[in-house]
């Protein structure tokens, strides 16, 4: 892979907390190029967000390596980590608790330009900042001025998220469900916008729960279970094709019409904390997926961490 932007190397989070520990993300490695768009996809829980907040370093790993433009970000002093985080972009999934409250819309929107370029380019800021509102559907006039914290939805909120993120031209834009809250109308407006910004050369990690949605934004797709990564590929042929019996099930629990909902495993599909962690839900099991699937390449980026691939 030509210029890796990001890199995680056997990247690992446990939560402890008194007795109980969680194991967030299990041994996980991903590269991710210059231009490069992949989805992050899996059920509630599955740490897709402990991801995000790592690779920003939020969250601290309990073992194994992140890098971002090239550079170990344990290595990274204050000045370097301000220096990586500025060629991000983070669009968090809580808008409420993640935005400046006591900011107006527009300013919401421009602050980051504001902090990174001098005072006399503060127009040029303004005008970027109305043109990335009215991109999203956003009246820039009627809703400007307002307050984020008061004025406005949950919806709108989301989209100065986006345009907040995307200010600064981010070489890499980590999404936590950047499109929740929206209606058809104005989930599309994001994801042409972050579309364009991923033909221009941004990378992109997108955080959802719907594989059809990841296939409309993103080349690569990753399915995680329980923590750990299930099978990656290009998102059309997993669209196509499931191998993992999890990806089947995530399929297979689109919504239809007429049809009701339902994620086809055993009842109880608590992650195992050791072993293949979806074994207790699948229909697939043998005795085998007691110890840790490897990861098997299948050709063409598509790789499936099940003891029955490949056999
Ligand atoms: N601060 C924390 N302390 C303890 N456990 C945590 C903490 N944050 C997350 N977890 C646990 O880690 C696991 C992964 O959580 P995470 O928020 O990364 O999942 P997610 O896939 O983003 O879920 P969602 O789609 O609901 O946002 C879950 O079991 C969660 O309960």
């Amino acid at each position: 892979m030509k210029d890796v932007i990001l890199e995680t190397d056997e990247l690992e989070v446990v939560y402890r907390g008194g007795d109980k520990s969680v194991r967030a993300l299990r041994p996980l490695s991903i590269k991710l190029g210059r231009g490069e768009s992949l989805a992050v996809v899996g059920e509630s829980g599955c740490g897709k967000t402990t991801l995000v907040r790592a690779i920003l370093g939020l969250q601290p790993p309990s073992s194994g390596a992140i890098s971002l433009f090239g550079e170990d970000i344990s290595e990274l002093d204050k000045k370097g980590t301000i220096a990586v985080r500025r060629r991000c972009g983070f669009i968090p999934q809580d808008v409420y608790g993640g935005l400046p409250p006591g900011l107006s819309a527009l300013d919401t929107v421009r602050e980051p330009w504001d902090l990174l370029h001098p005072k006399n380019n503060k127009e040029a800021g303004k005008k970027y900042a109305v043109e990335l509102m009215e991109r999203l559907g956003l009246d820039s006039k009627n809703l400007g001025n307002r307050k984020v914290k008061k004025g406005l939805s949950g919806g709108q909120r989301q989209r100065i998220a986006v345009a907040r993120a995307l200010i600064n031209d981010p070489e890499l834009l980590l999404a936590d469900e950047p499109t929740s809250m929206q209606d058809i109308s104005t989930r599309n407006k994001v994801i042409r916008l972050l579309q364009e910004r991923v033909d221009r050369g941004m990378s992109l990690i997108f955080v959802t729960h719907d594989l059809l949605l990841a296939r409309s934004i993103a080349r690569k797709t990753a399915i995680f279970f329980g923590g750990s990564l299930c099978e990656t590929g290009n998102s059309d042929d997993i669209v196509s094709e499931q191998i993992h019996p999890y990806t089947k099930a995530l399929y297979g629990a689109m919504p239809r019409l007429n049809e009701k909902m339902v994620l086809r495993t055993s009842k109880d599909r608590t992650p195992s904390p050791t072993g293949c962690p979806f074994r207790k839900g699948c229909p697939e099991a043998m005795y085998v997926c007691e110890k840790t699937p490897p990861m098997k390449y299948m050709g063409d980026g598509r790789m499936v961490a099940c003891w029955r691939t490949g056999n």
